[in-house]
């Protein structure tokens, strides 16, 4: 049986005038990496955005691990499961990487890691070092420990954009949305990018929704891939199936034949 982890059914948005998103609907199975593409405007960054709770829609439905969310807050929603990573980098740019990450794990710790320390050798005290070792744990699985104790802001782009992929582990996620995460990459930190991706996903089990510009990635580590276009659905499937159909080819990617596709990204 099928077993899905994230239902958007209907879910319409607009600013004004300017309609983001018309009666979007897709599912996601868990375990899946599951693209979503797109031209620029196209509503992808509203559709993720309408996932994590920071847009309200104002029509349909968000139904995440069997529970519907469509009316919860994002800190909500970040508690039942859903990380995320943003498109611009989001980090504290004068606080250590360690830091950085520790605010990741701040919901799941009952005592407040600021002034959790104040209090001596009490709970809370124990409560930070076992949330360190998980924290150490992704460190490790990122290969990010030699900066570990470095201000986030003096890192090179392709290190900052993995200690936001870090952070947004440390939240223990089941679902965890992903804004462009090669965006500004060179091709190694890309390569990089997306074995982290494959690893997440394959070894911590963790589902990925994700937007992506480069077809070359997408193609590589997508189960899925949906098309916006308008902000309406166009098509979803396998990626192959999705990158073959003629409405694809003409309306996003204005190609003609295999030589071309080959080339974007
Ligand atoms: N907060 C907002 N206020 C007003 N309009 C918005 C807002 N967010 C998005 N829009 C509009 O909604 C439409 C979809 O934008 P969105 O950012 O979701 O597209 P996108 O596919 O992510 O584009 P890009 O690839 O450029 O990031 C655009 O017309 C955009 O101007």
């Amino acid at each position: 049986m099928k077993d899905t982890i994230l239902t958007v059914d209907q879910i319409s948005l607009a600013f004004g005038g300017v309609k983001a998103l018309t009666d979007v609907s897709f599912e996601v199975e868990r375990g899946a990496v599951f693209s979503i593409i797109g031209p620029n405007g196209a509503g992808k960054t509203s559709m993720l955005n309408s996932i994590s709770g920071r847009y309200r829609p104002q029509k349909g439905t968000i139904h995440f691990d069997n529970q519907d969310v469509t009316h919860l807050r994002p800190n909500a929603r970040a508690d039942l499961g859903i990380g995320r990573t943003f498109q611009n980098l989001a980090l504290f740019g004068h606080m250590s990487v360690l830091d950085n990450i520790m605010v990741g794990r701040h919901h799941l710790m009952k005592n407040n890691w600021l002034t959790g320390p104040l209090y001596w050798a009490s709970p809370a005290q124990k409560e930070e070092l076992a949330h360190r070792r998980q924290v150490e744990e992704i460190i490790d699985f990122l290969d990010i420990s030699h900066v570990r104790k470095s201000i986030a802001g003096t890192l090179s782009y392709g290190l900052r954009k993995r200690v936001e992929l870090a952070r947004a582990m440390a939240l223990n996620p089941k679902l965890i949305l992903l804004d462009e995460p090669m965006a500004g990459m060179n091709l190694e930190e890309k390569e990089d990018m997306a074995r982290y991706i494959l690893d997440l996903n394959e070894e911590f089990g963790i589902t990925v929704v994700m937007i992506e510009h480069d077809m070359g990635v997408v193609m590589d580590i997508s189960h899925e891939v949906m098309v916006l276009d308008f902000g309406k659905k166009l098509i979803s499937g396998l990626p192959e199936a999705v990158m073959a159909d003629e409405h694809v080819r003409q309306a996003y990617l204005g190609l003609e034949d295999d030589e071309q596709l080959q080339e974007v990204g």
